[in-house]
């Protein structure tokens, strides 16, 4: 297992390794209330579907402590509006409002101090991802065969979850079990997640890899020819759309037209049964200074227009499979995806 870690509960505060910052830079920022982890989600100090639930999950236990401390019987009336305040951060990403609903959801059984109980629930989320990672990793690894090429885009390791990663880990699994001969990772604008994060990653666990741009992908499938696409999921469609990193659509129709394949690699928590198909994601769009500028230099005229999305959604049909903890859904589609989460049970 990785050891890069994005979050841990130190002498009771929320520490977040600072991911605008690295790889040039390791610092922890400590967050000691709900707003301060909603300000920590938003501004991406923390990003991954599964870490900003797990730190929501940390920023519920701040939440519960504070109303206590200055309600005390009448703390259930006051936690509402912070539980909402980090649910709020960010909209597609549907880790974020399960992890809160999780956290909501035990509130109503609790007598006396709220704290030991929900952090111990919180905790309970945080090492169940670690555990559904593991266990994605090596469904997913099985699927690919030995001296593969493959491309991931974003970074969904061990710092967008919370341990050693999605697609990341799938990836991290089966170059363990000497199946991949080589990843490509590209770099992800506008946020860099690829250049920054999964290339620190990679060379963190000696992974052989090399970095292309985002517009590099249809080159890449048609010269080198990775077998695979692996990528993560901030929410999966009822019908298997997928939302994900801005440019995994782009990745995903280059794949299928030089005969690759494309692997979703997500845990159950990103999965939104609730929404019929990818029309109803809502994508979430940052600031346009997020894209003309980098690195604090200015990459377009100044005050030139800009349109940011920074997910999209790629369609089931361009999915050949979704690996989560509990096995692989091949092709799929709302009637397979239907039957896979009825044979799981409630
Ligand atoms: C396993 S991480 C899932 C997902 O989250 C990332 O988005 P962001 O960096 O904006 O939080 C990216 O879409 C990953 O694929």
């Amino acid at each position: 297992m990785s050891a890069v870690c994005a979050l841990r509960w130190q002498g009771g505060a929320l520490e977040l390794l600072d991911q605008r910052l690295l790889p040039a830079q390791q610092l922890w920022l400590r967050c000691a209330s709900a707003a301060e982890v909603a300000d920590a989600i938003r501004d991406m100090v923390v990003r991954g579907a599964p870490a900003i639930g797990i730190a929501a999950a940390y920023g519920a236990v701040l939440a519960a402590r504070a109303a206590y401390a200055g309600h005390g019987t009448g703390w259930r009336d006051v936690i509402v509006a912070d539980l909402d305040l980090i649910a709020a951060a960010r909209p597609t990403a549907v880790n974020l409002a399960w992890a809160v609903q999780r956290m909501a959801g035990c509130l109503a059984e609790l007598a006396g101090d709220p704290e030991p109980a929900l952090l111990a629930a919180a905790r309970a989320i945080h090492d169940q991802d670690i555990a559904a990672n593991h266990a994605m990793a090596a469904y997913g690894a099985a699927l690919i065969e030995p001296g593969s090429r493959v491309l991931t885009h974003c970074n969904t390791g061990a710092l967008a979850t919370g341990g050693h990663g999605t697609a990341l880990g799938v990836i991290r699994t089966a170059h363990a079990q000497g199946r991949i001969r080589e990843v490509f990772v590209d770099e992800t604008r506008p946020w860099l997640q690829g250049a920054r994060l999964t290339a620190w990653e990679l060379q963190q666990d000696g992974i052989p890899a090399r970095l292309v741009v985002d517009g590099a992908a249809a080159w890449l499938f048609a010269r080198l020819r990775p077998a695979w696409l692996i990528v993560g999921a901030d929410r999966i469609a009822a019908n298997g759309d997928t939302a994900n990193k801005i440019g995994t659509y782009t990745a995903a129709l280059a794949a299928r037209a030089h005969g690759a394949r494309v692997m979703v690699v997500a845990p159950l928590s990103t999965f939104d049964p609730a929404t019929p198909d990818g029309s109803a994601i809502e994508v979430e769009e940052r600031p346009a200074q997020e894209l003309t500028c980098l690195a604090g230099q200015a990459i377009a005229p100044a005050g030139f227009a800009a349109w940011n999305p920074v997910f999209d959604v790629t369609p089931a049909d361009l999915i050949d499979a979704i690996v989560c903890e509990h096995g692989v859904i091949e092709r799929p589609d709302a009637a397979r995806i239907a039957d896979f989460l009825a044979a799981l049970g409630p």
